[in-house]
């Protein structure tokens, strides 16, 4: 990510240059809940669970799936012209386009990858789990520096918040995508007799933050009470 911002100075085009890695690795992260469950690791498969899944969610169903659409920025009055056919209109449109009358539009490819809060969590979970598992291999090797051990259960209390943030943000920024195109949605009727709305399914999803987030938080701070400073926590079961 660093090469490619000092090579191309801009973050457009980052995502698209990580994503078969970030896809690679945060997809098998599914191993770590499995390894929670058949007691490898000794953490809560819930905390992981939910961990894990959030990632998995932001990768495959918001920047993988949401491509790209067109940003139409309308400044002229045209009159007796007609707004053209096919034009995917998700971003702000002025009230003169509402009554369908053209307005001097510029078009421009936008793509919720190059949004600048998908960075935003990109690096946070890089920096996150760059510190982790150095964390856990230099366990394992039992020669574990203080500093990748302080840096393990203090660098989250910031990241956490910050890489949230980003993934809401992007969320946020893919809500009017989403209801244009009644992507993975179902309407009625069909065969199923079933209706699903995947713009509704997102909001729900960012309303779920506000109680599980906290949950991961508090248990870290728990954590990090436990290994920087020795205090015996008696955790609840999952
Ligand atoms: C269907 C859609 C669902 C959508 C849900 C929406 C709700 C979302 C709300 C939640 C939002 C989360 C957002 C999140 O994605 C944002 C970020 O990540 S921002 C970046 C900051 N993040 C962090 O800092 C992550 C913190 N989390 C963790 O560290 C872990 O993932 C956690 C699951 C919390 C577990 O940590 P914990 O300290 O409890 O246990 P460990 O697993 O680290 O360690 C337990 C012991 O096992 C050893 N261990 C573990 N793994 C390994 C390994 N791979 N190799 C070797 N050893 C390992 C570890 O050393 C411990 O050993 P010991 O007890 O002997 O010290």
């Amino acid at each position: 990510m660093a090469r490619f911002y000092m090579q191309k100075g801009t973050h457009k085009g980052l995502y698209r240059s990580i994503q078969k890695t970030l896809k690679f690795f945060q997809t098998f992260a599914l191993l770590e809940v499995v390894h929670c469950a058949v007691g490898i690791v000794r953490t809560s498969v819930l905390v992981t669970g939910v961990q894990v899944s959030s990632r998995i969610f932001m990768v495959w169903f918001i920047t993988h799936s949401i491509k790209q659409g067109m940003k139409f920025l309308c400044t002229k009055y045209i009159p007796g012209a007609f707004q053209p056919s096919g034009m995917e209109v998700y971003y702000k449109i002025p009230s003169l386009l509402k009554k369908g009358k053209l307005l001097a539009c510029n078009s421009s490819s936008q793509k919720i990858q190059n949004e600048e809060s998908v960075i935003l969590f990109l690096v946070v979970w890089t920096v996150t789990e760059i510190t982790r598992y150095s964390f856990y291999t230099f366990s394992l090797l039992n020669h574990l520096p203080y500093f990748i051990k302080w840096a393990r259960y203090n660098f989250f209390i910031i990241l956490y918040p910050v890489g949230v943030a980003g993934e809401l943000l992007t969320i946020y920024a893919a809500l009017p995508y989403v209801k244009k195109t009644g992507m993975f949605s179902l309407r009625l009727p069909n065969k199923y007799n079933v209706s699903f709305d995947y713009y509704y399914f997102l909001i729900i999803i960012m309303l779920s933050y506000i109680p599980l987030f906290p949950q991961l938080y508090l248990h870290m701070l728990r954590q990090r009470r436990k290994v920087l400073h020795g205090e015996v926590i008696i955790e609840k079961d999952d």
